[in-house]
């Protein structure tokens, strides 16, 4: 379970991200973070792993207060936070099963970490990993020779073979094409369901949210003006969240959109 408390960020520049945000995650929750563009998304999800520090507040992942924690003890609690994110964040010249051990790294000692050698039973679970996002026949591709949808699935199973607590995702599929994008937010959301995995999606697009997760909090401001399931986000809320627009458009797309793959059965 994650319980953030008050959670507030201002930055050196004044500018205030973060307002006293009170959110808590069950295990196995998959929760999409919607709201417009310098709304505090990237800052909240950043807050919970302290790559940026919290002005106040806290932090609580499975009872462990994150924030007051020190460089040592962080650095072992950040193992266990996947994070995947809208550029990949992959080692180009490097294999595939290479990024996905990269994973790996905080649990290795410094010098195996330094040569890069890991223990057979990570390779082995890399190699599941692989097989599960799809990608077992490519171990040994570089990742550079990989599509975006590729090397997001590359993203995937590195985050995952931490053994996450919970898994961090920074727009996922912003650099994706919509069919891709679907696949991948599918998977993302399978593989949460199969291991009981709690995750938060910062994610700009509201239809391709609705379709997968079970809970939708919307920021504006720094602040959450919504916190429901997906079906009741109405076209007046989605004006609180974002203003003005034509949300009937946005909300009967999403109807489209699951009839049209519930017709086609589609998989990821
Ligand atoms: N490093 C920083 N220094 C100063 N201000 C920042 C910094 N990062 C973000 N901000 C400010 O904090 C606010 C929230 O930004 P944040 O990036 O968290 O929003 P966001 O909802 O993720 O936006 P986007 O969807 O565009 O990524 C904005 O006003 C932004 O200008």
């Amino acid at each position: 379970m994650l319980h953030l408390n008050k959670l507030t960020k201002q930055y050196a520049t004044g500018d205030k991200a973060l307002t006293s945000v009170e959110l808590e995650i069950p295990k196995g929750q998959v929760v999409a973070l919607i709201g417009p563009s310098g709304a505090g998304k990237s800052t909240l999800i950043r807050c919970i792993n302290r790559l940026v520090e919290p002005t106040s507040g806290t932090v609580t992942l499975n009872g462990k207060e994150l924030t007051k924690l020190g460089s040592g003890a962080l650095r072992q609690a950040r193992r266990r936070m996947g994070m995947i994110f809208q550029e990949y964040a992959l080692v180009e010249r490097l294999t595939v099963m290479e990024n996905v051990l990269s994973g790996r790294l905080g649990y290795v000692g410094f010098w195996r970490s330094f040569f890069r050698i890991y223990p057979q039973s990570d390779v082995d679970e890399a190699f599941r990993l692989l097989e599960r996002v799809g990608l077992d026949h490519m171990a040994d591709k570089r990742a550079d020779e990989l599509s975006g949808g590729q090397r997001q699935r590359v993203g995937i199973a590195r985050a995952l073979i931490q053994d996450p607590e919970l898994l961090l995702v920074d727009e996922p599929t912003a650099s994706l094409d919509p069919k891709t994008s679907r696949q991948i937010m599918r998977l993302i959301c399978e593989l949460c369901a199969e291991r009981d995995l709690a995750a938060i999606i910062n994610i700009h697009d509201v239809a391709l949210a609705q379709m997968f997760v079970q809970r939708v909090v919307g920021l504006r401001f720094g602040e959450i003006v919504y916190d429901g399931p997906p079906d009741q986000l109405k076209p007046e809320t989605l004006t609180e969240i974002y203003g003005e627009e034509d949300w009937e458009a946005t909300i009967e797309k999403i109807d489209d959109e699951e009839l049209d793959e519930a017709e086609q059965g589609a998989v990821a």
